[in-house]
């Protein structure tokens, strides 16, 4: 691990992956793979997680190519130095902020949308200039093994390398010094990769998990609202970070829901769910017997079925579910939907707020007023109004976790940005050494008073236009006096 890290960094060190042209061929050899390997890559992903092809060319390809289609368009302008508001001793010099990037970064991805996790950030961090080595979940073996195959026929392998591996690789792997860290993952790894990379002072991005709530208010279309909670919900079978891990509404609400939720999923999954190939399945028997668990004790109102040999677990709804219970302790990363009852949407604010800040939190309701309010008085990664899922498909807004959560985003603007340090340049001349004489000792109270007037006074254009339009008013009145006195 140490010889391969090292090669990378040797290559990095080279300044190859630094020019824009390198880096839009590297992006434009990436889109190229997804194109014509997209059969392959689709196989390896319906495998691990059977899924049909198209779903998971929507759930994962489709992400990819928006975000790569994003970084050719915006990389010049992403890359270019921003030019910086100067004071009055900096005036006549040059500040600016230049992205620079970090170095080698490390991407571990989880296995539940396993493309996406790896592709999106490394979309990034090529963008941002960086050599990167990836490390794809291993529970999603097919994909890992299809991009340690592709990566390297499409990239530059000096620059970017696939390892793959278990825990045994990782560990090794986050004994290595790196410049950036973006893990995709349970809170518990997350807290063992923040633990290794702080040994090397290197930052993290934590991309994890949590229990995102979906409150439903009173005044709501709910025909609608049960649509989309059902999609975000059994879709992966109920394994994506941002599902609606449980439902929160007036108890009254309860049995509505319910009725709807199920004549939505028989309209997604017909009659025998086991045959729709919408429907995917559980990723390991450890998850089945952990998902299985958190039925027990629990009134079903709905589905419930489960079929070891392949790992099936019928959609499903718990109602009158007790706060306390096992299924309300941990996120769920499956296709059980809890409700739990709150009398008002004050009680939701506090239940929200009693907990972990989530990743997503959901909130449905006609009336806007009540989903600002939830949005003003929670906290939570991301939000989507009278939706689930679809904030993580909009590039333009930062994608990440706080607190329990997650620290850090990525996606579009922002992957760019986590990969990048914002480095601040100011070039001066090396005319003007009366004015610095102000900073040099030995220093006494008139020095200070001019200093004071010098850097607390911000220019900006504004300011700047002003006072040189009075200096140039000053010199014409001068020169307009001088002419008049000789004439
Ligand atoms: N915030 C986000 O964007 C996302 C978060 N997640 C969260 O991820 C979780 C599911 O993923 P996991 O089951 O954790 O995925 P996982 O089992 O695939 O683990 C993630 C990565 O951590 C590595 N890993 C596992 N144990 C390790 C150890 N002891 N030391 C070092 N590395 C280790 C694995 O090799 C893998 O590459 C859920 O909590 C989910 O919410 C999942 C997808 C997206
Ligand atoms: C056409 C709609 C496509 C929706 C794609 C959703 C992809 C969600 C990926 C989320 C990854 C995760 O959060 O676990």
């Amino acid at each position: 691990m140490e010889h391969q890290v090292q090669r990378l960094r040797q290559a990095f060190r080279s300044g190859r992956s630094r020019p824009l042209r390198f880096r839009l061929q590297q992006l434009e050899a990436l889109r190229r793979m997804v194109q014509e390997r997209e059969k392959d890559i689709l196989a390896a992903i319906a495998a691990d997680l059977s899924k049909s092809e198209l779903n998971a060319y929507s759930h994962e390809v489709i992400t990819i190519l928006g975000e790569i289609d994003f970084m050719l368009a915006n990389l010049s302008e992403l890359a270019s130095a921003k030019p910086a508001k100067k004071n009055l001793l900096t005036m006549l010099d040059e500040a600016y902020v230049q992205p620079e990037p970090l170095g080698v970064v490390l991407i571990i991805g989880a296995w539940n949308y396993p493309f996406v996790l790896i592709m999106q950030p490394l979309v990034g961090a090529i963008a941002a200039g960086n050599a990167v080595i990836v490390k794809p979940s291993e529970l999603s073996e097919n994909t890992a093994k299809i991009l340690a195959k592709l990566l390297p026929q499409y990239l530059d392998q000096d620059l970017y390398a696939v390892v793959n591996g278990g825990v045994a690789e990782t560990t090794e792997l986050l004994k290595q010094r790196f410049d950036h860290i973006l893990y995709t993952g349970n809170t518990a790894v997350g807290k063992i990769v923040m633990e290794a990379a702080a040994k090397h002072l290197t930052p993290v991005t934590l991309e994890l998990g949590g229990k995102s709530p979906c409150y439903i208010d009173r005044d709501c279309d709910l025909d609608i609202a049960c649509r989309r909670i059902t999609w975000g919900k059994y879709m992966n079978c109920g394994q994506t970070c941002i599902a609606p891990d449980y439902i929160l509404c007036e108890a009254s609400l309860q049995d509505q829901i319910v009725q709807k939720v199920k004549e939505t999923v028989k309209d997604f999954y017909g009659e025998n769910i086991k045959e729709s190939p919408d429907y995917e399945r559980i990723i390991n028997l450890r998850h089945f017997k952990r998902l299985q668990s958190l039925l027990k004790g629990q009134k079903i109102a709905f589905g419930g079925e489960t079929d070891e040999a392949t790992r099936y677990i019928a959609p499903t709804i718990l109602t009158d579910v007790d706060p306390n219970s096992k299924v309300m302790q941990e996120e769920i990363f499956g296709p059980i939907l809890p409700i739990v009852s709150v009398k008002n949407v004050d009680e939701a604010i506090n239940f929200i707020n009693d907990r972990e800040k989530p990743l997503a939190l959901y909130v449905f309701s006609h009336n806007n007023k009540l989903i600002k309010r939830v949005i003003d008085e929670t906290s939570s990664g991301g939000v989507t109004g009278n939706d689930v899922i679809m904030h993580f498909t909009v590039n333009s807004l930062p994608f990440g976790g706080v607190g329990a959560s997650g620290m850090g985003a990525y996606h579009g603007k922002y992957s760019f940005d986590t990969f990048s340090h914002q480095r601040p340049c100011l070039l001066k001349g090396l005319k003007g050494e009366s004015v610095n004489k102000l900073r040099y000792p030995p220093n006494s109270q008139s020095k200070l008073g001019w200093a004071k007037f010098f850097l607390l006074k911000q220019l900006g254009r504004r300011e700047l236009v002003i006072m040189i339009v009075s200096v140039l008013a000053v010199a014409a009145a001068i020169f307009v006096k001088f002419v008049l006195e000789c004439a």
